[in-house]
């Protein structure tokens, strides 16, 4: 139901708009092209890609529920990257008042974020319209947490595999999504028990970590460090790491598990084939971002991202 040509008649600079914002915004903080990739995918993980994410909380009140994913957990005090969706919606809407949804400015600038740091494009399919809703409950729910493993099942469910094949991803491409972790950092406080509790880690890796992340927290808690050797740069290092036991997060270790060959070998494909892994991540990206979109007269084109329309 979305097409790449949604806009053609109606925004025709739509992607020249956003790109434009977005590689000013990368060559200042390259950074900020790895915020929006993870930006989008929290939004697509819960209640699809309709921009909920974007919605500033508002307490419940007597008649109207909570809005707000903001707070949850993999969220608070971590997802980045809301005043430049702010900044290309203002310019999208001088062009073309009204037109273009807030979901799809984001996922038109995790496309640009991913390319602009030497990653893979693709074409964009359109016409996402924007939430009424935010529910911090299901971000919680739905949003995999950093210290997931690949299949066991705590009473969380908070495997990996489990919970993107809930959203219709294959181990395969959970694992190449997984791949986004070729940019961008984390905080210490996500990859801290991984240091001091993980014994499939490389030593010297972990050493020159703990220097900034001492075991007892909250010292050193935001201490960031980047999610593989090359973290500026969207490339299939993470792949290599994952197999030198350098990966960050216990979540992305587990992608490399000793008694699963089948899990193994996608990553040591991902590793050995870099043009795999960019098509692949590509159509990964495609088939996530069509996460139950709301199409036709669903939802609405909301003209301030943080706010459902009065
Ligand atoms: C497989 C399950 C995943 C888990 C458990 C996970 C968890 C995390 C965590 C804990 C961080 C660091 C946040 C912080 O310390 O503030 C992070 C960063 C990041 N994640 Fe994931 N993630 C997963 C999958 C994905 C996917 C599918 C994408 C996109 C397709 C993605 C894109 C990113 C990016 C780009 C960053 C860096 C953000 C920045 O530097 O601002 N992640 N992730
Ligand atoms: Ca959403
Ligand atoms: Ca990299």
């Amino acid at each position: 139901q979305l097409s790449p040509t949604f806009y053609a008649l109606t925004c025709p600079n739509l992607e020249a708009i956003v790109r434009s914002v977005m590689n000013t915004t990368v060559t200042n903080e390259n950074r900020m092209g790895a915020s929006l990739l993870r930006l989008h995918f929290h939004d697509c993980f819960v209640e699809g890609c309709d921009g909920s994410v974007l919605l500033d909380n508002v307490p419940a009140t007597a008649t109207t529920p909570a809005i707000g994913e903001k707070n949850a957990f993999g969220n608070i005090n971590s997802l980045r990257g809301f005043e430049v969706i702010d900044t290309i919606k203002a310019a999208v809407e001088q062009a073309c008042p009204g037109v273009v949804s807030c979901a799809d400015i984001l996922t038109l600038a995790a496309r640009d974020g991913t390319f602009l740091l030497g990653g893979p494009t693709w074409t964009v399919p359109l016409g996402r319209r924007d939430s009424t809703t935010a529910s911090m409950d299901l971000a919680n729910r739905d949003l995999p947490p950093p210290f997931a493993n690949l299949v066991t099942n705590p009473p969380d469910g908070s495997d990996l595999i489990a919970r993107f094949q809930r959203k219709g991803l294959s181990a395969t491409e959970m694992t190449v999504l997984s791949g986004a972790h070729t940019i961008g950092s984390a905080q210490c406080q996500n990859y801290r028990l991984r240091l001091y509790n993980e014994n499939r880690i490389d030593f010297q890796f972990a050493q020159g970590l703990k220097a900034n992340c001492p075991q007892n927290g909250p010292a050193g808690d935001t201490f960031l460090a980047p999610l593989d050797s090359t973290g500026s740069v969207f490339d299939n290092k993470y792949y290599a790491d994952l197999t030198g036991l350098r990966g960050l997060l216990h979540s992305d270790q587990v992608l490399y598990p000793q008694n699963n060959q089948t899990q193994a070998k996608i990553v040591l494909k991902y590793k050995g084939d870099n043009a795999a892994f960019f098509a692949d991540f590509a159509a990964a990206m495609i088939k996530m971002g069509n996460l139950s979109p709301l199409t036709g007269s669903a939802g609405q084109i909301r003209t301030n991202c943080r706010l459902v329309n009065p």
